[in-house]
């Protein structure tokens, strides 16, 4: 399993890192089995699993439930919880009390909150407690209904300042990693040259110490995907085929054949 100091010993040594979400046991046994070095239970949950339009739908106890469930499935991977909509900014005793239930119930390592300056002061006093904290600037999906849509942030100069001085007041806080989402390769590659930890892209370009991508899209299951996102697999349309062979099958009596059918002496 990585730790803490590892994945920024990585960043050093010019060793990318490779983190998927994941939402269950099974998914997480894969990834674990395929070798990669982080899970995020991300909050994206609430759209790419449970059918919400955006993630703000998503509870702490519904982020505890699939968190148990990834750690079942992958016991030997460093696993990340999203704090969900809402949590990043209440008073600093009360996000730590939400973070110590993603440790001791979740079995989370560390959690992830989206925010800049506005939080340093709880990623500080998170890291204090020993909870590691992953920081999540750029297009921030619980800001959705402020700014209208899932769209590219930091495009103005003026913009840009404010999330290098933001990822700054995080790494100064403690967070060990940064998700940057959505931001221009130019600027990523600033804040990733500027910072000690490790920055986490998706759809920031190539300039950073290591990609996150969301398990459906990886795998080409949903209705729409971003475009910054890579599908390795149409899993979706194979899916589909399968299930309409199934349908078919019972409809004529094909299956089940007799190889499927148990014998009463196999008890
Ligand atoms: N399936 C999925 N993948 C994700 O990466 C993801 C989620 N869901 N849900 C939570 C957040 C929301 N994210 C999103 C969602 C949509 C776009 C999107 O449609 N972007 C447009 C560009 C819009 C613009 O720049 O104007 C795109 O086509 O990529 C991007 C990130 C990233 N996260
Ligand atoms: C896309 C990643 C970074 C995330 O926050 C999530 O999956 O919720
Ligand atoms: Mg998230």
């Amino acid at each position: 399993m990585r730790s803490v100091p590892e994945l920024v010993a990585m960043k050093a040594r010019g060793e990318k890192i490779a983190m998927l979400t994941a939402y269950d046991a099974p998914s997480a046994r894969i990834a674990q089995a395929a070798g990669v070095d982080l899970l995020l239970v991300g909050d994206s949950l609430g759209m790419v699993v449970l059918g919400y339009p955006t993630t703000l739908s998503v509870t702490l106890e519904e982020m505890l439930h699939h968190t148990r469930a990834v750690r079942r499935g992958a016991p030997d991977v460093f696993t990340v919880m999203d704090l969900p909509f809402g949590w990043a900014h209440r008073p600093w005793s009360e996000v730590l009390a939400a973070s110590v239930r993603a440790i001791q119930e979740g079995g989370a390592h560390a959690v992830k909150l989206e925010g800049g300056e506005e939080i340093a002061e709880t990623v500080a006093r998170l890291t204090a407690a020993g909870i590691p904290v992953m920081g999540h600037l750029g297009l921030r999906p619980q800001q959705v209904y402020r700014l209208g849509g899932y769209r590219m942030q930091g495009r103005e100069e003026r913009e840009a300042e404010e999330l290098l001085r933001a990822a700054r007041a995080l790494e100064d806080a403690g967070a060990f990693a940064l998700v940057l989402e959505l931001v221009p390769e130019a600027l990523a590659r600033r804040i990733s040259q500027a910072l000690r930890i490790p920055t986490i892209g998706i759809g920031a370009g190539r300039a950073v110490d290591g990609q996150v991508l969301v398990w459906h899209d990886l795998l080409g299951i949903g209705e729409r995907r971003p475009r910054f996102a890579r599908a390795y697999l149409d899993l979706e349309r194979e899916i589909r085929a399968a299930v309409a062979a199934y349908v078919a099958d019972v409809r004529s009596g094909a299956f089940p054949d007799r190889e499927h059918v148990p014998l009463p002496e196999d008890g």
